[in-house]
């Protein structure tokens, strides 16, 4: 099992350096390995402070190919990246469903064995999940301190929820009735007085949960999974917030990715690929 190179005896300051020498590794690996300037014409840029390095990666491509492409955002942000860029801008509300995009890269706050992830961390996760549902590939671009056996065993400040405001209290109701540890609708001090408005004006929940499971856990006599003593298997958890009125979507990448899905068939929301940026400088690729 891959785990997180240990870097705690590093100064802070070093720390960060090194944490943005990974990402931008990470980035720029993913974009010589997946974005094929020659074929592909629509691509789909995510959110985060990773995603910055992919975007720096596709503006230092031969402009003659880089100008006959759209680039389709998931926020403000990257909406921003591509306009400073200066790279042609699409939108997903113009993309016909039957349309794909040839592949999308985004970052995430924790990936799985599996590669189901847990995202919205910088507040952007609704409409990455239409990119990546959208899209025939999702690569997925992080740093080693993403890297996990399971979600919610790195990031422990919860799952991230976008909910409409006026249900916000009731869901989190709900969420403790699921085994939530202390659900938050999050706030935007320092920055912001009052909870976090997302790009759809939406709240979010960070919901604290035990360490999800994959399906082989219980096959292998592991207790718990559909939420028994507060343990669920990470579709199971993710089938049940769905279901809850007033989430608008939640955070868990999970199901299937683009080369499972079958033409014609949608919903892809995993990477086929997750690309670490190591703290020695390399690039570890998970692929599905
Ligand atoms: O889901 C996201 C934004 O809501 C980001 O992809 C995720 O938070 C990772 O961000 P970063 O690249 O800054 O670590």
């Amino acid at each position: 099992m891959a785990m997180a190179t240990s870097t705690s005896a590093i100064p802070a300051a070093e720390q960060a350096e090194l944490i943005e020498l990974s990402k931008k590794a990470a980035a720029y690996q993913a974009v010589k390995d997946h974005l094929d300037p020659a074929a592909h014409r629509l691509v789909g840029i995510g959110s985060g402070s990773t995603v910055v390095y992919v975007v720096d990666a596709i503006a230092a491509l031969d402009r003659d190919a880089t100008s006959r492409m759209l680039f389709f955002p998931t926020g403000d942000q990257s909406r921003g990246l591509i306009e400073a860029a200066g790279l042609p801008l699409g939108s997903v509300s113009q993309l016909p469903v039957a349309a794909k995009l040839d592949v999308c890269f985004d970052g995430a706050d924790e990936v799985d064995e599996d590669l189901n992830l847990i995202k919205g961390g910088g507040a952007c996760l609704f409409q990455e999940k239409i990119v990546a549902t959208a899209s025939r590939r999702f690569v997925c671009v992080a740093d080693y301190r993403k890297l996990s056996p399971r979600l919610g065993t790195q990031w422990k400040q919860g799952i991230p929820i976008e909910v409409l405001p006026l249900a916000a209290k009731r869901v989190l109701s709900e969420l403790e009735n699921l085994g939530a540890l202390g659900p938050q609708i999050r706030q935007g001090l320092p920055k912001k007085a009052g909870p976090v408005v997302t790009d759809n004006s939406m709240w979010l929940i960070d919901a604290p949960f035990k360490p999800l499971l994959l399906p082989r856990d219980k096959a292998n006599g592991v207790q718990g999974g559909a939420g028994e003593d507060g343990l669920w298997t990470v579709d199971a958890l993710a089938d049940q917030l769905i279901r809850i009125p007033g989430i608008v979507e939640h955070g868990l990448f999970y199901g299937k990715n683009g080369l499972e899905v079958k033409a014609g068939e949608g919903g892809a929301q995993k990477p086929v690929a997750a690309y670490f940026g190591m703290a020695d400088g390399s690039v570890q690729v998970r692929n599905a």
